[in-house]
């Protein structure tokens, strides 16, 4: 199988899994206990037909619009996702670009491999840095002032990581980071070659120390297992939440609201936007799907806070669905990453080409010529 092979998400995935020692691949592609919620998070859009109009005159369409304050070429978040130069050598670099290629916000995460001024310093498209919270608060202070030196345009704060997810796939094949090396995990990375070579040859083994945020604000190298069970802060409360807005000072989202109360306390607090969120299922297994909740969400605080339906989109329809269901936009970590992992930046362009496409295509099929023309008369539930 080969990039050209790749017409759908679905499609990356496979590749991915091929290209992958199965740690790595384990690592982006599984998430918590039994995995109800992710594999639910996508098939929540079932449960919902779209009733398309015709003889709409659909020639010239807007795929455009202003999320956040600032104007997006698609309904679409590349969401901050840890660790990408494990996947690929491009790592955030290669989403970075493919984001300012097509004008999308691009998401990074607190542990991401590559650091914030670099990506601040990368094109004119909108960027927002993903925060955990740590005890260390000069950790957390060090990290917001680099990023208003950088210039971001938002700040996601992470509200469902307050422990980390038992990841089972994680644990049976034995991903960390950096990697370990048993007998097991090394016939993994012999039987990918190509990988592992990247790895080898161009990261010089160095890169998985979280060294590029969290170990320059606390001067000491930190694997990832110990970065979730030693230094998140537990303690993270409304109250913390809105001093950090404050600290910040910008445009505030909160990533991984699921509850209509949780919502309003967002609007409370003065947050922007929200992101509905389960972590793509790597967290809390059993939580609702963030496209289930997007009708009482939006019924309770749409009109006062941008919310964005974040988890398992893998099609265009999928996009549309949670924009007719009341979100303002949608988001998403695997249907960039599988495409990373896969064939790095030339991949992630050709994933996002593909949703354009699709959503240019079912915005012309739905007789809709804008993304505000996606309301729920759009929409039946089965
Ligand atoms: C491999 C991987 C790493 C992730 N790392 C982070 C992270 O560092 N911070 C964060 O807030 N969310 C992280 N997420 C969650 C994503 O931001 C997003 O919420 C999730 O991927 C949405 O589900 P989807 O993959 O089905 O689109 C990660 C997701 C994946 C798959």
């Amino acid at each position: 199988m080969r990039l050209s092979d790749c017409h759908n998400i679905a499609d990356f995935r496979r590749l991915a899994k091929q290209r992958l020692p199965w740690p790595v691949f384990d690592y982006i592609d599984g998430a918590a206990d039994d995995e109800l919620t992710k594999s639910r998070n996508t098939t929540a859009f079932d449960d919902v037909d779209l009733v398309p109009d015709v003889l709409a005159g659909v020639e010239t369409i807007d795929t455009s619009l202003t999320v956040m304050g600032r104007k997006s070429a698609l309904p679409l978040i590349l969401s901050p996702t840890a660790l990408q130069r494990v996947f690929h050598w491009q790592g955030e670099r290669a989403v970075a670009r493919a984001a300012q290629k097509f004008n999308l916000w691009f998401g990074i995460s607190s542990l991401a491999t590559v650091s914030i001024e670099e990506i601040g310093a990368m094109g004119d498209n909108p960027k927002m840095f993903q925060l955990y919270v740590h005890k260390d608060k000069g950790l957390n202070r060090s990290m917001i002032e680099r990023c208003q030196a950088a210039k971001f345009d938002a700040i996601a704060l992470t509200v469902d990581t307050i422990v980390g997810g038992k990841r089972e796939r994680c644990l049976r094949s034995g991903f960390s980071s950096p990697p370990r090396f048993t007998p097991s995990s090394l016939l993994s990375y012999a039987l990918k070659p190509r990988w592992a070579l990247d790895y080898v040859f161009r990261e010089k083994f160095a890169l998985p120390n979280l060294d590029t945020h969290v170990s320059a604000g606390t001067g000491e190298a930190m694997s990832i297992q110990r970065y979730f069970t030693e230094m998140l802060d537990q303690s993270l409360d409304w109250k913390m939440a809105a001093q950090i807005r404050e600290e910040w000072g910008g445009t505030f989202c909160l990533k991984g609201v699921m509850s209509v109360a949780d919502a309003r306390r967002a609007v409370e607090i003065g947050a922007d936007a929200i992101m509905i969120s389960n972590h793509g299922g790597r967290q809390l297994d059993g939580s609702r799907a963030p496209f289930d909740q997007v009708r009482e969400i939006a019924d309770a605080v749409g009109g006062q806070i941008e919310i964005i339906c974040d988890g398992g989109v893998r099609r265009g329809t999928h996009v549309l669905k949670a924009m007719a269901s009341g979100a303002t936009c949608a988001s998403g970590g695997r249907l960039y990453l599988y495409a990373l992992a896969a064939a790095g930046q030339p991949g992630v362009e050709r994933a996002i080409t593909i949703l354009k496409e699709e959503i240019e295509r079912d915005m012309k099929l739905m007789g809709v010529t804008s993304v505000d023309q996606l309301t729920r008369e759009r929409l039946r539930w089965r």
